[in-house]
């Protein structure tokens, strides 16, 4: 689903976020991207999304090299990825219902999909009852759900998470945590970023750490450390 190949990239500065990085992910895995504060994890994350391009390497993402996709097809990469992120990014004048509507709407999905769909992920979420709510009336662990929803409104083949249990507290981050766990069962591909010990120790997946742009550790069924 995922395959770096001798991936390099080099902000100006001449900061090297991401050195000679090589891994696959395959359908279904979930892995968790680890390691100190800028040692590259969402510079990795929004190469896969080609919101950064790499100096050096191939990165091949749903079986085509992302490198070679001409800027009007980059929307189409973008559909097979959702993305979660530690600030929820979430329309402020928007509700709930209409957050998660959006997504779809800006894809150009028809009227009727929209009606079924968006009430259907915001039960699978737990907010069916909150669907009027504006996002300054949820909670931090409500505003991440309603951002997963939006993300996988559309059932993308892969969600990528920068460390979305940031601003929650620990018994929030479990819930978060459950929902990605289920998102992930149904078949989608999570690579997730994050600091977070005691989530990492306790889901036991795949662990990439990352060290100064360096891939120092590539684990199945890994801890923190
Ligand atoms: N747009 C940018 N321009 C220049 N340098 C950048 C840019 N984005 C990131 N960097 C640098 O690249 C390196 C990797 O940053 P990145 O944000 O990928 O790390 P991270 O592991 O996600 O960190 P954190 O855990 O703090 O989010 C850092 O040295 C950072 O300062």
């Amino acid at each position: 689903m995922i395959k770096l190949e001798n991936v390099t990239k080099v902000y100006k500065g001449d900061v090297v976020a991401l050195k000679d990085g090589s891994f696959e992910v395959g359908k279904g895995e979930f892995v968790f991207l680890v390691g100190p504060s800028g040692s590259g994890k969402s510079t990795l994350l929004r190469l896969l999304n080609r919101e950064e391009e790499p100096q050096a390497g191939h990165i091949h993402v749903a079986g085509k090299d992302i490198g070679e996709l001409s800027s009007w097809k980059i929307p189409y990469l973008r559909r097979n990825i959702g993305s979660v992120y530690q600030d929820y990014k979430l329309l402020q004048t928007k509700n709930v219902y209409d957050n998660v509507a959006f997504a779809l709407q800006v894809i150009g999905r028809p009227r009727h999909v929209i009606k079924t769909q968006v009430p259907a992920i915001l039960e699978l979420v737990g907010l069916a009852k909150k669907q009027k709510n504006y996002p300054d009336e949820l909670s931090g662990g409500e505003q991440q759900r309603v951002s997963i929803a939006r993300a996988f409104v559309n059932r993308p083949l892969i969600l990528l998470a920068d460390e979305p249990t940031g601003n929650l507290d620990p018994a929030t981050s479990v819930g978060i945590m459950r929902l990605l766990d289920r998102i992930n069962r149904t078949g989608t591909t999570v690579v997730m970023a994050t600091h977070d010990r005691s989530i990492v120790d306790t889901m036991r997946r795949r662990v990439i750490e990352l060290d100064r742009g360096t891939i120092i550790r590539d684990q199945a069924r890994g801890v923190y450390e």
